[in-house]
């Protein structure tokens, strides 16, 4: 076990230049997702001196890829939104802006796998709420009469406050039913939306958080839903883009690292006891941490004092997003992406491009949230289950050859956002000078996304800078 304090030699930063010139604020924040990365980022743009250490050997946390043959897989589709402004900072940040596609105006198509009928929820050049009324007008997947109920429960929902704490008690599906919501309705329209970026359907999904996502992404800006994704694999982007810049911001980045503990020393910091492989490890000393893990590993790793009621971590669930990963041996798919309704496929993604697949086959990605019923299902039952459904979502697919079939399972993707989170989530200070947590579960008034991870670690450094006189200030918190 070698200590390192915070005066040690410095390793090399841009250009062989020392990293470290003299004694100045040193940090360790441990995780390497993107609340940990921005976080470090921060820091270290402050000139906190960083020690970033990762338990896996990569960087990206729940949002990575992996290889299998000749393709870059994603563990699981992410896409963001124009409001997600937190993560758009992020993305400049580790200069990766020119590996995502970002709709120039929002269009969404959605078919109804029963009759075939294609839909589409998009926006035009009018103000808020304006923008989306031509597009619900026309929206063939709703009777006239709940065209007008959808109409009437935007409007009231535009006046609900998403920080409310009584909203966090409430769920999403009992407001929509007292707000004239038919099962339809909710099928095609709310949960269409809401249980991809809430990992919940609505009866399951707080109000509060609902509220916060339908506000911001709908009734805010008229841009603020256009969608993107990454055009290319997610690890280029929160891997390999991210290390480059924690690299030329002087972060020491440890991976294969794990933080075993963290106790306070003798002299008001604090030591982070890291294991980085069989028999080894390293102690690191330093006057900030940031805890950016998982709740539970979280929970494992704060000192007695940090929070009031560190139980309460424990109580925060986790929700699982399933990813079925099809290749067709012809273009089967002709739009970027596509909703589905009345059937238990939800969203299917175009990765051919994406993930380097060449040779005139496609790669399609389902996107199944809320999928408890379904992470545990062998394979073979899920092949059985999805095929034929593509070939009734995807008429094309009728009669193409399957070249490969497989799953990815995050049974722990997201927090689950169920009536009563909010008041179980965190705030980034803790109790314990110096220690501060992050993540997508703290308390941001975000559902657990990319935006409420970035958002966490800009919460973090900045509470953490204010604890050592320096501060600092983003707009990107402030928007949105
Ligand atoms: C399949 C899937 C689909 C998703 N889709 C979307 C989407 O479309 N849009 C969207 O915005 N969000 C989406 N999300 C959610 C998004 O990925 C997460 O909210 C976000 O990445 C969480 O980041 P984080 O940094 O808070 O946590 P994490 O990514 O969990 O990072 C925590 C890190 O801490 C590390 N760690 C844990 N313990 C230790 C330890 N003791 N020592 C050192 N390191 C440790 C872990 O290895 C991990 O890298 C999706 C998630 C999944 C899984």
């Amino acid at each position: 076990m070698t200590t390192t304090q915070p005066g040690d030699p410095a390793p090399a930063g841009p250009q062989g230049t020392a990293v470290r010139t003299g004694p100045r604020h040193s940090a360790v924040v441990v995780g390497g997702g993107l609340a940990g990365t921005t976080a470090a980022l921060a820091l270290a743009d402050a000139g906190v001196q960083v020690t970033l250490t990762e338990a896996r050997p990569r960087l990206g946390g729940l949002a990575f890829s992996f290889k299998r043959g000749e393709l870059t897989v994603d563990n699981g589709q992410h896409v963001f939104l124009r409001c997600c402004t937190a993560y758009q900072w992020f993305l400049d940040r580790i200069a990766a802006r020119d590996l995502v596609t970002l709709q120039d105006r929002l269009d969404v198509p959605v078919v109804d796998a029963a009759s075939g009928r294609l839909g589409v929820i998009g926006r035009a050049a009018l103000p808020v709420p304006l923008h989306l009324a031509p597009s619900l007008v026309r929206y063939p997947h709703l009777s006239l009469r709940e065209r007008a109920s959808v109409g009437r429960a935007a409007l009231a929902l535009r006046r609900l406050d998403p920080q409310d704490p009584a909203l966090d008690r409430v769920d999403f599906g009992s407001w929509l039913a007292a707000h004239g919501q038919s099962p339809r309705t909710i099928e095609a329209l709310w949960d269409l939306v809401g249980v991809a970026t809430l990992n919940a359907t609505a009866g399951h999904a707080s109000l509060g958080l609902a509220a916060k996502v339908f506000k911001t992404g709908l009734l805010s800006d008229p841009g603020a839903a256009d969608i993107g994704w990454a055009a290319a694999p997610l690890g280029d982007l929160h891997d390999g883009r991210a290390r480059a810049a924690l690299r030329a911001a002087g972060v020491r980045v440890l991976t294969r690292a794990r933080a075993q503990d963290v106790v306070a020393d003798a002299a008001g910091g604090w030591r982070v006891r890291i294991d980085t492989g069989p028999g080894r490890g390293e102690e690191l000393a330093a006057g900030t941490v940031v805890l950016a893990v998982p709740q539970r590993e979280a929970h494992g790793l704060l000192p007695a004092g940090a929070l009031e009621e560190p139980e309460m971590l424990l109580r925060i669930g986790t929700a699982p997003i399933l990813n079925v990963h099809v290749i067709y041996d012809r273009q089967v798919l002709q739009q970027p992406f596509l909703a589905a309704l009345g059937s238990p496929v939800q969203w299917v993604f175009d990765r051919t491009a994406g993930a380097g697949l060449t040779g005139g086959g496609q790669y399609v990605a389902l996107s199944q949230s809320a999928a408890q019923d379904e992470i545990d299902l062998p394979v073979a039952e899920l092949r059985a289950r999805y095929l034929p459904e593509l070939e009734r979502v995807l008429p094309a697919a009728r009669g193409a050859r399957i070249l490969d079939f497989f799953v990815t399972r995050e049974r722990t993707a997201t927090f689950a956002p169920e009536p009563g989170v909010g008041a179980l989530r965190p705030g980034q200070a803790t109790a314990a000078h110096g220690l501060f947590l992050a993540g997508a579960w703290t308390a941001t008034g975000w559902p657990a996304t990319m935006e409420g991870a970035v958002r966490s670690g800009l919460h973090a450094s900045r509470e953490a800078l204010s604890a050592i006189g320096l501060s600092r200030e983003y707009d990107v918190l402030e928007a949105a």
